[in-house]
Protein backbone atom coordinates (compact mmCIF):
# COMPACT_ATOMS: atom_id res chain seq x y z
CA UNK A 1 0.00 0.00 0.00
CA UNK A 2 1.14 3.59 -0.83
CA UNK A 3 2.59 5.20 2.22
CA UNK A 4 2.54 8.82 0.79
CA UNK A 5 1.78 12.14 2.34
CA UNK A 6 1.11 15.71 1.81
CA UNK A 7 3.89 18.07 2.53
CA UNK A 8 2.49 21.17 0.69
CA UNK A 9 -0.60 21.04 -2.22
CA UNK A 10 2.16 20.42 -4.74
CA UNK A 11 4.83 18.13 -2.85
CA UNK A 12 4.59 14.77 -1.47
CA UNK A 13 6.87 12.99 1.07
CA UNK A 14 7.08 9.16 -0.32
CA UNK A 15 8.88 8.42 3.40
CA UNK A 16 9.56 4.73 3.42
CA UNK A 17 10.33 3.20 7.29
CA UNK A 18 13.09 0.81 8.49
CA UNK A 19 11.94 -0.54 11.79
CA UNK A 20 14.24 -3.95 11.22
CA UNK A 21 18.00 -2.69 10.54
CA UNK A 22 19.80 -3.22 13.78
CA UNK A 23 22.82 -0.73 13.28
CA UNK A 24 22.66 2.58 10.77
CA UNK A 25 25.79 2.34 8.69
CA UNK A 26 26.35 -0.92 10.14
CA UNK A 27 27.76 1.14 13.35
CA UNK A 28 25.03 3.00 15.43
CA UNK A 29 22.10 0.97 17.00
CA UNK A 30 18.46 1.84 15.63
CA UNK A 31 16.28 1.20 18.51
CA UNK A 32 13.42 3.08 16.93
CA UNK A 33 13.93 2.46 13.66
CA UNK A 34 14.83 5.01 10.54
CA UNK A 35 12.83 6.70 7.97
CA UNK A 36 14.63 7.42 4.01
CA UNK A 37 12.71 10.27 3.14
CA UNK A 38 12.09 11.48 -0.29
CA UNK A 39 10.15 13.87 -1.75
CA UNK A 40 7.55 14.32 -5.23
CA UNK A 41 7.14 17.74 -6.85
CA UNK A 42 4.04 17.94 -9.27
CA UNK A 43 4.72 21.07 -11.52
CA UNK A 44 4.52 21.20 -15.58
CA UNK A 45 7.57 19.13 -14.85
CA UNK A 46 8.28 16.41 -12.37
CA UNK A 47 11.05 15.94 -10.33
CA UNK A 48 11.70 13.50 -7.03
CA UNK A 49 14.39 14.92 -4.66
CA UNK A 50 16.54 12.03 -3.72
CA UNK A 51 15.91 7.97 -3.41
CA UNK A 52 16.15 5.65 -0.43
CA UNK A 53 17.87 2.81 0.93
CA UNK A 54 17.51 -0.92 -1.04
CA UNK A 55 16.00 -2.35 1.95
CA UNK A 56 12.38 -0.45 1.42
CA UNK A 57 12.29 -0.42 -2.76
CA UNK A 58 9.33 -1.81 -3.38
CA UNK A 59 7.51 0.44 -0.59
CA UNK A 60 9.40 3.17 -2.16
CA UNK A 61 8.31 2.36 -6.10
CA UNK A 62 4.80 2.16 -4.69
CA UNK A 63 5.25 5.25 -3.64
CA UNK A 64 6.66 6.52 -6.68
CA UNK A 65 3.76 5.11 -9.14
CA UNK A 66 1.02 6.42 -6.56
CA UNK A 67 2.34 10.42 -6.77
CA UNK A 68 2.72 10.00 -11.05
CA UNK A 69 -0.47 8.67 -11.30
CA UNK A 70 0.66 7.98 -14.48
CA UNK A 71 3.03 10.91 -15.40
CA UNK A 72 6.65 10.26 -16.62
CA UNK A 73 9.82 11.64 -14.41
CA UNK A 74 11.52 14.34 -15.72
CA UNK A 75 14.16 15.01 -13.06
CA UNK A 76 15.70 13.18 -9.77
CA UNK A 77 17.59 15.68 -7.50
CA UNK A 78 20.76 13.83 -5.73
CA UNK A 79 21.69 16.13 -3.35
CA UNK A 80 23.41 12.84 -1.45
CA UNK A 81 25.20 9.68 -3.04
CA UNK A 82 25.15 7.74 0.38
CA UNK A 83 23.66 4.06 -0.46
CA UNK A 84 20.45 4.68 2.11
CA UNK A 85 20.10 7.95 -0.62
CA UNK A 86 20.73 6.59 -3.78
CA UNK A 87 20.39 2.55 -3.93
CA UNK A 88 16.98 3.47 -6.34
CA UNK A 89 18.37 5.45 -8.50
CA UNK A 90 19.17 2.96 -11.76
CA UNK A 91 15.74 1.70 -10.31
CA UNK A 92 14.31 4.63 -11.38
CA UNK A 93 16.09 5.02 -14.43
CA UNK A 94 15.03 1.87 -15.35
CA UNK A 95 10.96 2.89 -14.86
CA UNK A 96 11.70 6.73 -16.29
CA UNK A 97 14.33 5.82 -18.79
CA UNK A 98 14.28 9.96 -20.24
CA UNK A 99 14.73 11.12 -16.20
CA UNK A 100 17.21 14.07 -15.86
CA UNK A 101 19.51 13.03 -13.18
CA UNK A 102 20.29 15.67 -11.69
CA UNK A 103 23.76 16.73 -9.76
CA UNK A 104 27.28 17.55 -9.73
CA UNK A 105 30.65 16.58 -10.73
CA UNK A 106 31.23 14.48 -7.48
CA UNK A 107 27.60 13.15 -7.56
CA UNK A 108 28.39 11.41 -10.99
CA UNK A 109 31.55 10.41 -10.23
CA UNK A 110 30.51 8.82 -7.18
CA UNK A 111 27.78 7.50 -8.92
CA UNK A 112 29.73 5.72 -11.43
CA UNK A 113 31.92 4.41 -8.41
CA UNK A 114 28.63 2.68 -7.07
CA UNK A 115 27.29 1.33 -9.81
CA UNK A 116 29.81 0.83 -12.80
CA UNK A 117 27.41 -1.14 -14.53
CA UNK A 118 25.14 1.61 -15.04
CA UNK A 119 25.66 4.11 -17.31
CA UNK A 120 23.64 6.74 -17.42
CA UNK A 121 25.72 9.32 -18.49
CA UNK A 122 23.00 10.11 -21.10
CA UNK A 123 20.88 11.47 -18.28
CA UNK A 124 23.56 13.90 -16.24
CA UNK A 125 22.17 17.42 -15.21
CA UNK A 126 24.77 18.82 -14.39
CA UNK A 127 24.73 21.96 -11.70
CA UNK A 128 26.84 24.21 -10.10
CA UNK A 129 26.61 25.36 -6.89
CA UNK A 130 23.90 28.04 -7.05
CA UNK A 131 22.27 26.75 -10.34
CA UNK A 132 18.70 27.27 -11.03
CA UNK A 133 16.09 24.50 -12.18
CA UNK A 134 12.38 25.74 -12.61
CA UNK A 135 9.92 23.30 -13.34
CA UNK A 136 7.50 25.51 -13.65
CA UNK A 137 5.70 26.95 -10.56
CA UNK A 138 8.62 25.89 -8.70
CA UNK A 139 12.54 26.83 -8.82
CA UNK A 140 14.75 24.61 -7.50
CA UNK A 141 18.49 26.64 -6.04
CA UNK A 142 21.75 24.69 -5.40
CA UNK A 143 23.34 24.97 -2.17
CA UNK A 144 26.62 23.30 -2.23
CA UNK A 145 27.32 21.91 1.20
CA UNK A 146 30.39 19.92 0.69
CA UNK A 147 30.87 17.81 4.08
CA UNK A 148 27.76 17.61 5.74
CA UNK A 149 28.51 14.90 5.88
CA UNK A 150 30.31 13.70 2.17
CA UNK A 151 32.08 15.65 -0.43
CA UNK A 152 28.97 15.44 -3.14
CA UNK A 153 25.77 16.76 -1.08
CA UNK A 154 24.24 19.94 -1.80
CA UNK A 155 20.96 21.49 -0.28
CA UNK A 156 18.08 21.86 -2.91
CA UNK A 157 16.36 25.41 -2.39
CA UNK A 158 12.85 25.13 -3.65
CA UNK A 159 12.41 28.82 -3.69
CA UNK A 160 8.14 29.56 -4.22
CA UNK A 161 7.39 27.20 -1.23
CA UNK A 162 10.54 28.09 0.63
CA UNK A 163 11.23 24.14 1.33
CA UNK A 164 14.95 23.26 2.10
CA UNK A 165 15.47 19.78 0.67
CA UNK A 166 18.81 19.48 2.93
CA UNK A 167 20.05 15.86 2.43
CA UNK A 168 21.21 14.33 5.69
CA UNK A 169 21.25 17.73 7.21
CA UNK A 170 18.73 18.32 9.97
CA UNK A 171 17.64 14.41 10.05
CA UNK A 172 17.17 11.89 12.76
CA UNK A 173 17.16 8.37 14.01
CA UNK A 174 13.52 7.04 14.44
CA UNK A 175 10.96 5.96 12.08
CA UNK A 176 8.18 8.09 11.47
CA UNK A 177 4.80 6.92 13.52
CA UNK A 178 2.39 8.71 10.63
CA UNK A 179 3.17 11.95 11.87
CA UNK A 180 5.10 13.93 8.90
CA UNK A 181 5.75 16.83 10.79
CA UNK A 182 7.66 17.73 14.09
CA UNK A 183 5.05 19.56 15.21
CA UNK A 184 3.03 17.04 14.91
CA UNK A 185 4.85 14.79 17.42
CA UNK A 186 6.67 15.13 20.79
CA UNK A 187 10.00 16.24 19.20
CA UNK A 188 11.83 16.58 22.14
CA UNK A 189 11.07 13.44 23.66
CA UNK A 190 10.69 11.19 20.95
CA UNK A 191 13.50 12.40 18.87
CA UNK A 192 15.56 14.99 20.93
CA UNK A 193 18.34 13.08 21.97
CA UNK A 194 17.99 10.53 18.72
CA UNK A 195 18.24 13.95 16.51
CA UNK A 196 21.75 15.04 19.07
CA UNK A 197 23.10 11.19 18.02
CA UNK A 198 22.42 11.12 14.58
CA UNK A 199 24.31 14.42 14.00
CA UNK A 200 27.62 14.53 16.54
CA UNK A 201 27.98 10.54 15.46
CA UNK A 202 27.28 10.82 11.37
CA UNK A 203 27.99 15.25 11.19
CA UNK A 204 30.13 15.90 13.58
CA UNK A 205 33.11 15.60 12.84
CA UNK A 206 32.42 18.12 10.42
CA UNK A 207 32.00 21.41 12.52
CA UNK A 208 33.40 24.04 10.22
CA UNK A 209 31.53 22.86 7.59
CA UNK A 210 28.31 22.57 9.23
CA UNK A 211 29.05 26.40 10.01
CA UNK A 212 29.58 27.08 6.29
CA UNK A 213 26.17 25.18 5.27
CA UNK A 214 24.16 27.03 8.21
CA UNK A 215 25.40 30.50 6.91
CA UNK A 216 24.13 29.63 3.66
CA UNK A 217 21.19 28.88 4.79
CA UNK A 218 20.75 31.78 6.88
CA UNK A 219 20.47 33.68 3.62
CA UNK A 220 17.49 31.71 2.91
CA UNK A 221 14.30 32.70 3.80
CA UNK A 222 13.05 29.16 4.92
CA UNK A 223 9.53 28.22 5.83
CA UNK A 224 10.26 24.33 5.82
CA UNK A 225 13.09 21.93 6.14
CA UNK A 226 12.88 18.78 4.68
CA UNK A 227 15.66 16.23 5.80
CA UNK A 228 16.67 12.83 4.11
CA UNK A 229 15.68 11.01 7.94
CA UNK A 230 13.03 11.69 10.45
CA UNK A 231 10.12 14.29 10.10
CA UNK A 232 9.51 17.55 8.62
CA UNK A 233 10.05 20.95 10.06
CA UNK A 234 7.48 23.37 9.44
CA UNK A 235 7.66 25.39 12.57
CA UNK A 236 10.29 26.17 15.46
CA UNK A 237 12.93 26.07 12.22
CA UNK A 238 15.44 28.11 14.62
CA UNK A 239 15.46 26.07 17.43
CA UNK A 240 17.15 22.93 14.98
CA UNK A 241 19.38 25.75 13.39
CA UNK A 242 20.45 26.85 17.21
CA UNK A 243 21.06 22.83 17.66
CA UNK A 244 23.14 22.49 14.88
CA UNK A 245 25.21 26.02 15.59
CA UNK A 246 25.65 24.34 19.19
CA UNK A 247 26.60 21.12 18.34
CA UNK A 248 29.16 22.66 14.89
CA UNK A 249 30.98 24.63 17.50
CA UNK A 250 31.13 21.96 20.07
CA UNK A 251 28.99 24.34 22.91
CA UNK A 252 28.04 22.25 25.36
CA UNK A 253 23.87 22.44 25.58
CA UNK A 254 24.08 21.96 29.18
CA UNK A 255 26.46 22.27 31.99
CA UNK A 256 26.64 18.72 33.36
CA UNK A 257 29.31 15.71 33.79
CA UNK A 258 29.40 12.89 31.92
CA UNK A 259 31.17 10.02 33.59
CA UNK A 260 32.27 6.84 30.60
CA UNK A 261 33.94 4.51 32.90
CA UNK A 262 35.74 0.84 32.16
CA UNK A 263 35.74 -1.37 35.28
CA UNK A 264 36.35 -5.43 34.95
CA UNK A 265 35.79 -6.50 38.08
CA UNK A 266 33.86 -3.30 39.72
CA UNK A 267 36.28 -1.53 41.60
CA UNK A 268 36.78 1.15 39.42
CA UNK A 269 32.68 1.40 38.91
CA UNK A 270 32.04 2.19 42.52
CA UNK A 271 34.54 5.05 42.99
CA UNK A 272 32.67 5.92 39.85
CA UNK A 273 29.61 5.85 41.95
CA UNK A 274 31.59 7.22 44.87
CA UNK A 275 32.52 10.65 42.86
CA UNK A 276 28.82 10.56 41.55
CA UNK A 277 27.32 10.89 44.75
CA UNK A 278 29.77 13.50 46.04
CA UNK A 279 29.18 15.79 42.89
CA UNK A 280 25.46 15.49 43.72
CA UNK A 281 25.80 16.61 47.05
CA UNK A 282 28.02 19.31 45.98
CA UNK A 283 24.85 20.58 43.40
CA UNK A 284 25.75 19.19 40.35
CA UNK A 285 22.04 18.18 38.66
CA UNK A 286 23.16 16.84 35.47
CA UNK A 287 25.12 13.57 35.83
CA UNK A 288 25.51 10.66 33.30
CA UNK A 289 27.73 7.30 33.96
CA UNK A 290 28.53 5.05 31.18
CA UNK A 291 29.99 1.94 31.20
CA UNK A 292 32.10 2.16 27.84
CA UNK A 293 31.84 -1.74 27.95
CA UNK A 294 28.24 -1.93 27.57
CA UNK A 295 26.40 1.17 26.06
CA UNK A 296 27.36 1.75 22.69
CA UNK A 297 29.82 4.76 21.85
CA UNK A 298 27.60 6.73 19.98
CA UNK A 299 25.09 7.27 23.36
CA UNK A 300 28.09 8.45 25.30
CA UNK A 301 29.38 10.75 22.07
CA UNK A 302 25.99 12.01 22.16
CA UNK A 303 26.25 12.81 25.66
CA UNK A 304 29.62 14.39 25.78
CA UNK A 305 28.26 16.77 22.86
CA UNK A 306 25.65 17.98 25.43
CA UNK A 307 27.34 18.86 28.77
CA UNK A 308 30.27 20.56 29.35
CA UNK A 309 32.36 18.52 32.18
CA UNK A 310 33.55 14.49 31.73
CA UNK A 311 35.40 12.10 33.70
CA UNK A 312 37.26 9.21 31.83
CA UNK A 313 37.75 6.21 34.72
CA UNK A 314 39.56 2.74 33.30
CA UNK A 315 41.98 0.50 35.17
CA UNK A 316 44.31 -0.75 33.66
CA UNK A 317 44.85 -3.94 31.53
CA UNK A 318 48.38 -5.91 30.38
CA UNK A 319 49.94 -2.76 31.26
CA UNK A 320 47.78 -0.68 29.06
CA UNK A 321 44.34 1.06 28.90
CA UNK A 322 41.43 -1.08 29.40
CA UNK A 323 40.82 -1.89 25.56
CA UNK A 324 37.21 -1.19 25.99
CA UNK A 325 38.16 2.72 27.11
CA UNK A 326 40.82 2.73 24.53
CA UNK A 327 38.44 1.51 21.61
CA UNK A 328 36.35 4.63 23.18
CA UNK A 329 38.45 6.97 23.21
CA UNK A 330 39.63 6.21 19.81
CA UNK A 331 36.12 6.56 18.56
CA UNK A 332 35.55 9.76 20.23
CA UNK A 333 38.78 11.21 18.87
CA UNK A 334 37.02 11.17 15.25
CA UNK A 335 35.01 13.36 15.94
CA UNK A 336 37.11 16.17 17.51
CA UNK A 337 34.94 17.38 20.29
CA UNK A 338 36.54 20.66 21.83
CA UNK A 339 35.43 23.40 24.14
CA UNK A 340 35.41 20.46 26.95
CA UNK A 341 36.93 20.09 30.80
CA UNK A 342 37.68 16.77 31.63
CA UNK A 343 39.25 14.71 34.92
CA UNK A 344 40.79 11.18 34.76
CA UNK A 345 41.04 8.54 37.24
CA UNK A 346 42.80 5.57 36.53
CA UNK A 347 43.10 2.18 38.51
CA UNK A 348 46.10 -0.62 38.59
CA UNK A 349 46.48 -3.55 40.85
CA UNK A 350 50.48 -4.20 40.49
CA UNK A 351 51.57 -1.41 37.72
CA UNK A 352 48.95 1.25 36.85
CA UNK A 353 49.15 2.65 33.61
CA UNK A 354 45.45 3.55 32.64
CA UNK A 355 46.19 7.31 34.15
CA UNK A 356 49.17 7.83 32.57
CA UNK A 357 47.66 6.61 28.91
CA UNK A 358 44.28 8.67 29.55
CA UNK A 359 46.69 11.97 30.04
CA UNK A 360 48.94 11.05 26.70
CA UNK A 361 45.60 11.02 24.86
CA UNK A 362 44.17 14.38 26.11
CA UNK A 363 47.83 15.84 25.54
CA UNK A 364 46.88 14.76 22.01
CA UNK A 365 43.35 16.41 22.09
CA UNK A 366 42.22 20.67 21.36
CA UNK A 367 40.12 22.08 23.08
CA UNK A 368 39.84 19.57 26.33
CA UNK A 369 41.12 21.84 29.86
CA UNK A 370 42.20 19.48 32.45
CA UNK A 371 40.25 20.08 35.89
CA UNK A 372 41.53 18.56 38.67
CA UNK A 373 44.10 16.33 40.05
CA UNK A 374 44.42 13.11 37.98
CA UNK A 375 43.59 10.34 41.13
CA UNK A 376 44.90 6.41 40.27
CA UNK A 377 43.30 3.80 41.96
CA UNK A 378 45.46 0.72 43.20
CA UNK A 379 42.60 -2.04 43.04
CA UNK A 380 39.62 -1.34 45.37
CA UNK A 381 38.89 2.58 46.53
CA UNK A 382 39.96 2.93 50.50
CA UNK A 383 39.23 5.27 52.99
CA UNK A 384 42.14 7.19 52.60
CA UNK A 385 41.53 8.30 49.20
CA UNK A 386 38.26 9.86 49.71
CA UNK A 387 39.82 12.87 50.34
CA UNK A 388 41.29 13.45 46.67
CA UNK A 389 37.88 12.16 45.28
CA UNK A 390 36.17 14.56 47.12
CA UNK A 391 38.95 17.46 46.22
CA UNK A 392 37.77 16.29 42.83
CA UNK A 393 34.45 16.76 43.07
CA UNK A 394 34.63 20.11 44.76
CA UNK A 395 37.02 21.18 40.99
CA UNK A 396 34.54 19.43 38.98
CA UNK A 397 31.38 20.87 40.78
CA UNK A 398 32.53 24.56 41.25
CA UNK A 399 33.58 24.73 37.69
CA UNK A 400 30.42 23.54 36.46
CA UNK A 401 28.51 26.23 38.44
CA UNK A 402 30.81 28.02 36.73
CA UNK A 403 29.87 27.03 33.32
CA UNK A 404 27.81 29.70 31.15
CA UNK A 405 25.81 28.00 28.85
CA UNK A 406 23.29 30.34 26.66
C1 LIG B 1 43.54 -9.36 32.41
C2 LIG B 1 43.93 -8.26 33.35
C3 LIG B 1 45.16 -7.65 33.18
C4 LIG B 1 45.54 -6.65 34.07
N1 LIG B 1 46.74 -6.02 33.87
C5 LIG B 1 47.15 -5.13 34.77
C6 LIG B 1 48.40 -4.49 34.60
O1 LIG B 1 49.10 -4.70 33.63
N2 LIG B 1 48.79 -3.58 35.53
C7 LIG B 1 48.04 -3.31 36.65
O2 LIG B 1 48.45 -2.49 37.46
N3 LIG B 1 46.81 -3.89 36.81
C8 LIG B 1 46.37 -4.79 35.90
N4 LIG B 1 45.15 -5.37 36.04
C9 LIG B 1 44.29 -5.01 37.23
C10 LIG B 1 43.27 -3.89 36.83
O3 LIG B 1 43.96 -2.79 36.35
C11 LIG B 1 42.43 -3.37 37.98
O4 LIG B 1 43.16 -2.98 39.05
C12 LIG B 1 41.43 -4.39 38.37
O5 LIG B 1 40.74 -4.86 37.28
C13 LIG B 1 40.48 -3.72 39.39
O6 LIG B 1 39.75 -2.70 38.77
P1 LIG B 1 38.28 -3.03 38.28
O7 LIG B 1 37.62 -3.79 39.41
O8 LIG B 1 37.64 -1.70 38.03
O9 LIG B 1 38.43 -3.84 37.06
C14 LIG B 1 44.71 -6.31 35.13
C15 LIG B 1 43.44 -6.87 35.27
C16 LIG B 1 43.07 -7.85 34.39
C17 LIG B 1 41.71 -8.46 34.50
Amino acid sequence: METVQRLTDSILSLDCNDRRLERFENLFPLPDGVSYNSYYIDDEKTAIVDTVDSSVTLQFLENVKYALNGRDLDFLIVNHMEPDHCANIVELAKLYPNMKLVGNAQTFAFFEQFYPSADLTANYYPVKNGDQLSLGQHELNFVFAPMVHWPEVMFSYESTEKILFSADAFGTFGALNGNLFTDETDYENLYGDECRRYYTNIVGKYGPQVKRALKKASKLDIAMIAPLHGPVWRSNIDYILDRYMKWATYTPEKAGVVIPYASAYGNTASAVDYLANRLSEQGVKDIRIFDVSKTDASYIIANIFKYSHVVFAAPTYNLNLFPAMKSFLDEMAILEIKNRQFAVIGNGTWSPTSTKEMIEFFDTQKGWTNLGDTITLKTAMVDDEKAQFDVLAKAIADSVKATEID
